[in-house]
C-alpha cells in the first residue's frame, strides 16, 4: 500500500560535502531541465547543498522560478552570537531555505551531537520557520541486537521533546539506518516500513488528533532508481532522503519519478 494521499511525497537530495557553488549550479540546472510540472505536482523535490552553495542555488531557483526547494545540512542551536563557524536558522531562512536537516547520523557520530543538541536544533529551525528534517536511525550493532525500534523511538522522543503539536506537525522525520548509509546495502521495504510505522505510532502516542497522519516520514540509506519504487509502496514511507544518488542528476530525477519505475 502506498503512502496516504494527504502526505505529498518528498524526495530530498543530501549532497553532504560535495559540490562547490559552481558545480551546484550545474547540477540544479540539469535537474531542472529534466523535471516537469507533473513531477512537481506529484512530489516535493528538494536539494540540500553545502552552506557555501546555498546562495547560488537560491539565485538560480529565483531567476528561473524553479519548483525545486532547498535547504541546509545543519543549523545552529543558537540564534546568534559568539559561535564561530555556526550558521543560524534566521540566516538560512533569509536565503530562502525551506528545510534544515538536523541530527544526521554523520553529525551525531563525528560531531558528537546527542538528542539534547538535536532537540535544540529542531527548535531553532522551527523558530526560524524552517522545516526540520529530523534524522534518526540505528547502527548495525543495535540492529543485530534487535533493539532498532526502541533505539529509533528514543531518538524521536529526544528530538521532539517539549515541541508542541502545532510545531511538531511541520517536522519531517527521516529514518536512516546507519548501516545502510553509503554502503549500497539498502534496507528492505519491510525493514523500512517496520520502523517508519513504529515512528508514526509513536507520534500518535505523543500528540493528539491526526498529527501522526500528517507528518512525512522518509527513508534514507542507499536509495537509488533501482530500489525506490519498492520502498515507496510501503504505507508509512513518504519519500526519501538521498545521499550519493542525488549527486547524479539522471538518477535523482529517476527517483523523483519513482511512479514510472517498475516496483
Ligand atoms: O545519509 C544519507 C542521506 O542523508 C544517505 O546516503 P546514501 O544515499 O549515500 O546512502
Amino acid at each position: 500500500m502506498a503512502a496516504a494521499p494527504s502526505r505529498k511525497p518528498l524526495m530530498a537530495g543530501n549532497w553532504k560535502m560535495n559540490n562547490n557553488h559552481l558545480e551546484a549550479i550545474a547540477l540544479v540546472q540539469k535537474m531542472a531541465f529534466a523535471l516537469k510540472e507533473a513531477d512537481y505536482d506529484a512530489v516535493d523535490v528538494a536539494v540540500v547543498p553545502p552552506f557555501t552553495a546555498i546562495r547560488s542555488v537560491q539565485t538560480l531557483v529565483d531567476a528561473d522560478k524553479l519548483g525545486i526547494a532547498y535547504g541546509a545540512q545543519d543549523v545552529s542551536q543558537h540564534a546568534s552570537g559568539a559561535y564561530t563557524g555556526e550558521i543560524s536558522g534566521a540566516m538560512l531562512a533569509k536565503l530562502g531555505c525551506t528545510y534544515a536537516v538536523v541530527g544526521h547520523s554523520e553529525r551525531r557520530q563525528y560531531h558528537h551531537e546527542d538528542d539534547a543538541i538535536v532537540n535544540a536544533k529542531v527548535k531553532a529551525a522551527l523558530a526560524a520557520e524552517l522545516t526540520p528534517i529530523l534524522c534518526v536511525g540505528e547502527g548495525l550493532d543495535v540492529r543485530k541486537a534487535g533493539e532498532h525500534v526502541a533505539h529509533v523511538l528514543a531518538q524521536v522522543d529526544g528530538g521532539l521533546e517539549k515541541i508542541p503539536a502545532e510545531q511538531a506537525e511541520k517536522v519531517v522525520i527521516a529514518y536512516e539506518p546507519v548501516w545502510a548509509i553509503g554502503t549500497g546495502e539498502v534496507a528492505t521495504p519491510r525493514d523500512a516500513q517496520e520502523v517508519c510505522a513504529a515512528i508514526r505510532a509513536r507520534l500518535a502516542e505523543l500528540y493528539d488528533g491526526d498529527l501522526a497522519g500528517k507528518v512525512r516520514i522518509l527513508y534514507g540509506g542507499s536509495v537509488k532508481g533501482s530500489n525506490v519504487a519498492k520502498l515507496m509502496q510501503e504505507a508509512d514511507v513518504d519519500g526519501a532522503l538521498v545521499g550519493g544518488a542525488s549527486l547524479d542528476p539522471g538518477e535523482f530525477v529517476k527517483i523523483c519519478r519513482y511512479r514510472d519505475l517498475p516496483a
